[in-house]
């Protein structure tokens, strides 16, 4: 793709299509071979067009009379139908064939999916010669002929910078986007969109044709959306990747087409807690403040995430404190440093071998242990995955007042059964495969368990237990039963919501049961029952199989909601990239040297088409806030498809015909430009 300049320049793979200045002008750029007599007996094309030549009795020499027949037989003018400015059809695929590129001294334009239509009966202009740029220019001087399958064009709409000149009529977008914005414009879209690729099926060599890009907007078949569905006979073909945006969002039941916008993106819900996810993983503090080492074996910018709570010996018998920091090595982690605690036998680290190869979606993951003197005395560190913004069982169901107050049954506050069921089922397979590989939990504890996610938990803090009262091992069949006691305590608890409710169990049993099912109440008599061998967490499992499935399912529907949502966000990441590029180029004050050099050449091209994407107007003059127009306009952009379109100043007195894959091709460019080093 070379240059191009503003339309009056040549050197263009662009087709302009330039309205003339003054009779003189017509005059001159009129080709020799046609005399004055013929002129006059070919309609204007500015009629065709626009409806109304502004020339038309100032020195105009074609025929403006549109009802008077003077063309030859066999041109397509002659098809008046499609031509009348009461129904005007607007294609330029065809006018192509018949332009001579001598009439502005450029190259001629034969796009390599050029489909000559049957109609078109006068001999193609023939190309340049092989490699050289395929350009032709298109004059607005009425020698040329129209075929009678163009696009329509509606003279009426005041402002309209261009039209999608595609042969597939169903696809309608540009002019569904400016007449029937909102939802119909939206679903048109997808509509014609799901077309195209439908279309794609019924081509015999769609591979060979779909490498170039051809076969899906230049079919002039046209093919039933509803048959798409009925294609299931023939072999998939591979797609194009980059021109898919993400399905239609279920819109039927929005009112205002705002909201259509973002039904097409994330839920707002999940957005932000995405969000404060992220700025909970970046939050930082000056470590000197804190009076916190500032490097720590390989991590550094510690951030304390028991803020106000203090030293808690209760658990592990030593002051700990947990902190957020980043690893040098691969990112973040959360420390749990105990201070005061000095180990002396060297054997107790390696039990941390065997907890750095468990991998549970309900167990936080330890990745390593050390010990330092960074705290001013001896210290044991853990290093455990960070999950960002979670909160322990106890903040969560403990830590209000109302929650900690002496339990009145039937008050408000008992947590549903359904949450309870799923904390069961999460907690049996974390133990479950803690039991399996020969160790024990030991922090079944509200403090110990982390909510990450909404009724997701994770056991925290393991293998902790097993390097301070390190005994090889021996006692791991005692440590599991008392896993599954603690177990049964966490949930009595929960259930009464109250931690003192295990110092009063038949109280606590009694109002379980009038207040939950007696399936919970099995499951928290057998975990609380006296140890035996076949005392299990296999047991529990078995107990609890019918409530895993719903938790199954329940965790399927989350994960076909997460994935939805995934997909609107899919094509972010290719959009920006190619939105950057525009910042970059369109309306840059100066490069090299030139103070026009984001209006000219290539950069022309680029600016109309920005133009042709987010500045339309309808006919009322109102903007056209169509996000799918904009999003299919900019995936085709990215996949350089072959498609044409006509692009307008906003004078409307030029056009430009150009394809997607040149406006990539000068988007490419320009930005080389930008980014070249001299
Ligand atoms: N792996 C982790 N990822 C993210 N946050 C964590 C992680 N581990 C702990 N936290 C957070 O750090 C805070 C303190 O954790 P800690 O284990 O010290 O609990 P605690 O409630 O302070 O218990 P204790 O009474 O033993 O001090 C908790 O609010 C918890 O949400």
């Amino acid at each position: 793709m070379s240059l191009y300049s503003n339309p009056t320049q040549s050197g263009s793979a662009a087709i302009p299509i330039v309205a003339p200045t003054s009779e003189k002008e017509i005059s001159k750029n009129v080709p020799s071979k046609y005399s004055t007599q013929d002129s006059k007996a070919r309609t204007c094309r500015n009629l065709i067009i626009h409806g109304y030549c502004k020339y038309e009795g100032k020195g105009c020499k074609f025929n403006h009379d549109i009802n008077k027949s003077t063309s030859p037989p066999n041109s397509p003018e002659t098809n008046k139908s499609k031509l009348s400015v009461n129904s005007p059809v607007f294609k330029p695929t065809n006018i192509l064939s018949t332009i001579s590129p001598e009439v502005v001294n450029a190259p001629p334009f034969i796009p390599k999916n050029h489909q000559l239509s049957a109609v078109d009966e006068t001999p193609i202009t023939p190309p340049s010669a092989p490699g050289s740029p395929q350009q032709q220019l298109f004059y607005d001087s009425g020698e040329h002929e129209y075929d009678t399958d163009m696009s329509i064009f509606d003279p009426t709409i005041s402002f309209y910078p261009s039209q999608s000149l595609t042969s597939s009529k169903p696809f309608l977008l540009s002019s569904g986007g400016v007449k029937g914005h909102g939802l119909n414009a939206l679903a048109n879209s997808f509509a014609s969109l799901a077309t195209q690729f439908s279309a794609l099926d019924t081509l015999p060599d769609v591979t060979t044709q779909h490498m170039n890009n051809t076969s899906y907007f230049t079919s002039s078949h046209y093919v039933d959306p509803f048959l798409y569905h009925s294609q299931q006979t023939l072999t998939p073909q591979p797609l194009q990747y980059h021109l898919y945006t993400s399905p239609l969002p279920h819109v039927s039941n929005l009112h205002p087409h705002q909201k259509t916008i973002h039904a097409f993106f994330m839920s707002d819900h999940l957005r932000e807690e995405l969000q404060q996810k992220n700025e909970a993983t970046l939050s930082s503090v000056n470590a000197k403040d804190f009076n916190l080492p500032e490097e720590l074996h390989v991590y550094h910018s510690l951030y304390p995430l028991d803020l106000g709570q203090g030293k808690s010996v209760k658990i592990f018998g030593y002051p700990s404190f947990t902190y957020k920091s980043i690893c040098n090595v691969d990112g973040l982690g959360p420390l749990l440093a105990m201070t005061g605690f000095r180990l002396t036998n060297e054997i107790a680290m390696s039990t941390i071998e065997s907890w750095r190869r468990i991998r549970h979606a309900n167990i936080v993951s330890i990745r390593e242990a050390f010990t330092t003197k960074a705290f001013g005395d001896h210290s044991l560190v853990f290093v455990y995955d960070y999950h960002p913004l979670s909160q322990t069982l106890f903040d969560k169901h403990f830590s209000s007042p109302i929650q900690t107050a002496v339990q009145i049954p039937g008050v408000i506050t008992n947590i549903p059964e359904t949450v309870l069921w799923s904390y069961i089922v999460q907690l049996a397979s974390a133990i479950k495969t803690i039991h399996a590989s020969d160790l024990a939990a030991r922090m079944i504890d509200p403090t110990k368990i982390l909510l990450t996610g909404k009724n997701r938990i994770r056991v925290n803090c393991c293998g902790i237990m097993d390097m301070l009262a390190f005994d090889g091992g021996k006692n791991i069949h005692y440590y599991q039963q008392e896993d599954l006691i603690r177990f049964g305590h966490l949930i009595i608890s929960l259930a009464c919501n109250s931690l003192s409710s295990v110092n009063n169990m038949p109280k606590s049993i009694e109002f379980i049961s009038r207040q939950y099912s007696p399936d919970l109440k099995s499951v928290i008599i057998y975990l609380i029952s006296k140890p035996t061998p076949d005392k299990t967490i296999d047991g529990v499992v078995a107990m609890i199989a019918s409530k895993t499935l719903h938790d199954i399912n329940s965790a399927h529907h989350y994960n076909d909601f997460l994935e939805s949502e995934l997909s609107k966000e899919l094509e972010n990441g290719r959009l920006v990239r190619l939105l950057c590029k525009f910042g970059f180029i369109n309306e840059r004050p100066e490069f090299d040297m030139d103070p026009s050099w984001s209006e000219t050449g290539d950069r022309y091209l680029i600016k109309l088409f920005r133009d042709y994407v987010f500045h339309q107007v309808d006919e009322n003059g109102y903007p056209v806030v169509d996000m799918s127009h904009v999003l299919t306009c900019l995936n085709k952009l990215d996949a350089g498809v072959d498609e044409r379109i006509m692009l307008m100043s906003r004078d409307e007195q030029s056009c430009l015909i150009v394809s997607y894959k040149e406006i990539k091709n000068c988007i490419d460019s320009a930005f080389r430009d930008l980014s070249r080093r001299k």
